[in-house]
């Protein structure tokens, strides 16, 4: 394989990352409808801990543990942003 059939992959892959990532925020969406009406708290620490402990032990390659789950990481951080968003409307 050279350098660009391996972008080529990197490429298919983004798009279905960017898929799953909108489904994810369409939950998320909804989660945040649920706390604008119940007045819930965005961050939920002990959900949070969960995800992250699932997500450590999914990860097959431990070379790529600490990455995958920084990335996570990110997703959280990001999901809380856009909810806290929504929640200010
Ligand atoms: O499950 C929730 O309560 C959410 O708000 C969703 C979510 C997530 O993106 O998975 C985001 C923020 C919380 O801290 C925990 C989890």
């Amino acid at each position: 394989m050279n350098l660009d059939d391996i972008r080529s992959d990197i490429d298919t892959l983004d798009a279905q990352l960017v898929q799953l990532l909108e489904a994810r925020m369409t939950l998320v969406s909804q989660v945040a409808t649920f706390k604008k009406m119940t007045g819930g708290r965005v961050l939920d620490n002990s959900r949070e801990l969960v995800i992250l402990d699932r997500v450590a032990s999914q990860v097959e390659n431990l070379d790529y543990a600490e990455t995958v789950v920084n990335t996570f990481k990110d997703i959280l951080k990001n999901s809380r942003a856009y909810q806290e968003k929504v929640l200010k409307k």
